[in-house]
């Protein structure tokens, strides 16, 4: 786990709980849970299995369950009747719709951030995919268990780092990026569209904030996400590349309480 925040555990305070894309980790939230422990949040960043600092290797990571692993025992050791915002970036959209389904009790709404978002039990295909393996030349992959087995990790190549990822943030933080960049586990990605449809899940809010300058999830299909499984609040982060938390950190910061003055207290 990346780690905590907020001086308050008790349950009055609203928790946001972080969940990074492919080849992030829990480090990448660091501007906005700054933002929102001073402003007296609750929040907590995960690392999921083979991401950031935790120690397994993503390459024996073949299974979603595994993969979201730790944001599952966060969620399911939180106190009885605490509920948190869980927050996900682009392929971190996936754990967050698995945690939808696994405890929908936990969780108040669900923001998908750039982010992959496909409706439990709607029959996707890997020909939809916007990032079929081996589509484009921007991606190293490692074959752990040998060249005619399907990839065990991906991880973008270096040189399209800045502008896939991060064409609107600072250098300083593409630099520390580039150093804590890790290979994805594409197994437990192929795994991603297999859940089950789930009405408890339906009930709980989404919302979805699109990124208007990302060059890695473009707009077209960040719309056709939401046409397929449409949201009850849409965002829209003009000036943010594929990684609000670096590019627009403050304007993130603000649609994010935005987003959740519509919850019910
Ligand atoms: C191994 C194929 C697997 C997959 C991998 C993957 N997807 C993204 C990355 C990787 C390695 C990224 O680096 C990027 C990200 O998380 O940035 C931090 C990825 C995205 N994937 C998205 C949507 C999306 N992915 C898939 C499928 C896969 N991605 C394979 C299972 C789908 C579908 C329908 O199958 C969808 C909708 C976005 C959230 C981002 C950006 C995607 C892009 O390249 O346009």
């Amino acid at each position: 786990m990346g780690g905590e925040g907020g001086g308050d555990s008790g349950d009055s305070v609203i928790h946001f709980v972080f969940v990074h894309g492919a080849s992030h980790g829990a480090w990448c939230w660091y501007k906005l849970t700054t933002l929102l422990d001073a402003a007296g949040f609750k929040s907590t960043t995960v690392d999921l299995t083979g991401a950031g600092i935790n120690l397994t290797d993503s390459n024996t990571v073949f299974d979603p369950d595994h993969y979201n692993f730790p944001l599952f025992s966060l969620l399911s050791d939180l106190p009885p009747h605490h509920k948190v915002i869980l927050v996900g970036h682009s392929m971190g959209g996936g754990s967050v719709t698995a945690a939808l389904c696994k405890f929908p009790d936990k969780i108040s709404m669900a923001v998908y951030l750039a982010a992959y978002m496909v409706q439990p039990g709607s029959a996707s295909s890997t020909h939809n995919s916007p990032m079929h393996l081996g589509e484009e030349d921007i991606w190293e992959y490692i074959y752990g268990e040998g060249v005619n087995e399907t990839p065990t990790g991906v991880i973008m190549k270096e040189q399209f780092i800045r502008h896939r990822y991060y064409s609107q943030s600072p250098l300083e933080d593409v630099t520390l990026a580039s150093k804590l960049l890790r290979p994805a586990p594409v197994r437990a990605f192929l795994g991603f569209d297999k859940l089950s449809a789930n009405p408890a899940a339906e009930k709980i809010p989404r919302v979805c904030i699109k990124t208007a300058k990302d060059n890695q999830f473009s707009m077209l299909r960040q719309d056709r996400m939401v046409e397929n499984w449409p949201p009850s609040q849409v965002y829209v982060l003009e000036e943010s590349d594929h990684s609000p938390f670096f590019s627009v950190p403050t304007t993130l910061f603000i649609y994010l309480l935005r987003a959740i003055s519509f919850l019910q207290s």
